[in-house]
Order: C-alpha cells, then sequence, then structure tokens
C-alpha cells in the first residue's frame, strides 16, 4: 500500500460550495500528498454521492492523488475509491474492513485512546482524531480535544492520526508537535479565497 498523504480535503456539498473547483485548485498543488474524502450531505442520494465520486476518482487519478470515501463504502466499491472512512454511526470497522477488503484504506474516526486502540485492533488503517478546534463545518460535535487529545490518541496507536476539525495552516505546527501525522480539512481549502495557495500553505506547515 502506498504512504498515506497528509493532506486530506474533505468535499464540501453544502449549497453554494463547489467541492470540484476547489479539487482542481487543491490537486495540481499537492498531487500525490492529497487525500480527497468524498463526503455529501446526509440527505444526498446514493447516485448524488457516487456521482461526484466517480469524477473525484478521475481527477485524482490524474495527479496520484489518493480517493477515499466517507460513510458509503458501496460507492467506494463502485468508483475504484482507494479506501473509505467510517465513525460511530457507520459500519463497525471490522465490518467495513471485510466490505473493502485487506488492501484498502480504511480512516475510522476516534476521539480518545481506547476507541482509537480498538478500532486500529479491528482493522482500521489511519484514524481520524478531533475535533482539534471549535468548527462551523459540522454540528454536534463534542468539545474540542485540542493538541493534548491528538497526542494522547497518538501515544495509544500505531497508525497514522490525522487530526480534524477547526485546522489551518496556523495550527498545524502544534498538531504535527503532537503527532499528528497529517491533517483533514473542509474549510481551510472550501473558504479559501484562493483554495490553490490555502493548499500550498498547508503543505508547507505540514513538512516543517
Ligand atoms: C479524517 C476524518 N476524520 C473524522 C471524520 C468524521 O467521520 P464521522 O465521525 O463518521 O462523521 P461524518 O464525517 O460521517 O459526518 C471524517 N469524515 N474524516
Ligand atoms: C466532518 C468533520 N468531522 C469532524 C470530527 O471531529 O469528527 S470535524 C469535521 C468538519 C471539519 O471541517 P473543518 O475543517 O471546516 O473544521
Ligand atoms: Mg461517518
Amino acid at each position: 500500500m502506498p504512504s498515506l498523504g497528509r493532506l486530506h480535503l474533505i468535499t464540501d456539498t453544502r449549497p453554494g460550495r463547489d467541492p470540484l473547483a476547489v479539487l482542481r485548485a487543491a490537486l495540481p498543488v499537492a498531487r500525490a500528498e492529497l487525500v480527497v474524502q468524498v463526503r455529501v450531505e446526509d440527505d444526498a442520494t446514493d447516485r448524488q454521492a457516487y456521482e461526484l465520486a466517480r469524477r473525484v476518482v478521475a481527477l485524482c487519478r490524474r495527479y496520484g492523488a489518493t480517493c477515499l470515501v466517507n460513510d458509503r463504502l458501496h460507492v467506494a466499491l463502485a468508483v475504484d475509491a482507494a479506501g473509505g472512512h467510517v465513525g460511530a454511526e457507520d459500519l463497525p470497522v471490522r465490518a467495513a474492513r471485510r466490505v473493502l477488503g485487506s488492501a484498502a484504506v480504511l480512516g475510522a474516526t476516534a476521539r480518545e485512546p481506547g476507541s482509537a486502540a480498538e478500532a486500529v485492533a479491528a482493522g482500521a488503517s489511519y484514524l481520524g482524531v478531533g475535533p482539534c478546534h471549535p468548527t462551523g463545518t459540522k454540528t454536534g460535535l463534542p468539545a474540542p480535544i485540542g493538541p493534548a487529545g491528538v497526542r494522547a490518541v497518538a501515544e495509544a496507536v500505531d497508525v497514522p492520526v490525522i487530526a480534524i476539525g477547526g485546522v489551518t495552516a496556523a495550527s498545524v505546527p502544534a498538531l504535527r508537535a503532537a503527532g499528528a501525522y497529517g491533517v483533514a480539512v473542509v474549510g481551510a481549502l472550501s473558504g479559501a479565497a484562493d483554495p490553490a495557495r490555502a493548499t500550498a500553505e498547508l503543505l508547507g506547515a505540514l513538512r516543517c
């Protein structure tokens, strides 16, 4: 399995957003360092998720980037994505691993060391850990865990930890120092005036 990219761009499909335009800006800058996670709103149809995911897979292939699909693993399989990401309300990690197969990239959300270790034992190949900081992108999240929470998880597992939630280029150094392998962002790229430049800034911070 190729090494996991450190910058994870999660698609923003809220009204008024253009996830493919953001991706077209980020890909030439980040290339194989980019992991794109196709995430759609809960009320999106499978057909909508499939149409977005197949476009993302095609774009990622041109640049050696990796495409994962959030939640909907049948869509991941249908578009030949590299894998998927699951959380507490999705298929259990062990079941997700059965669906995707042993070679797939499988991310799992973990917010503390105990569930993190369980997810790895069940087959997760990386962990999404957060929310690190306050975020307006997703509601219903627990309180931010900060770099200290990331450190607690990173010290408990031997798979890459991807920090998520309110991450900006400015917050990357503290998260990396806490043991994060990489970061996942929505707003830092989707909301950027210049997504290509924002990609370069995030990558610059990740490479330090
Ligand atoms: C990298 C990464 N980390 C965490 C999540 C959150 O997944 P989940 O808890 O299943 O919530 P939804 O994204 O499905 O709303 C993620 N998607 N990616
Ligand atoms: C989808 C998601 N999951 C989170 C978690 O902590 O599980 S935080 C989050 C949203 C991340 O968006 P932004 O980069 O704009 O803060
Ligand atoms: Mg989920």
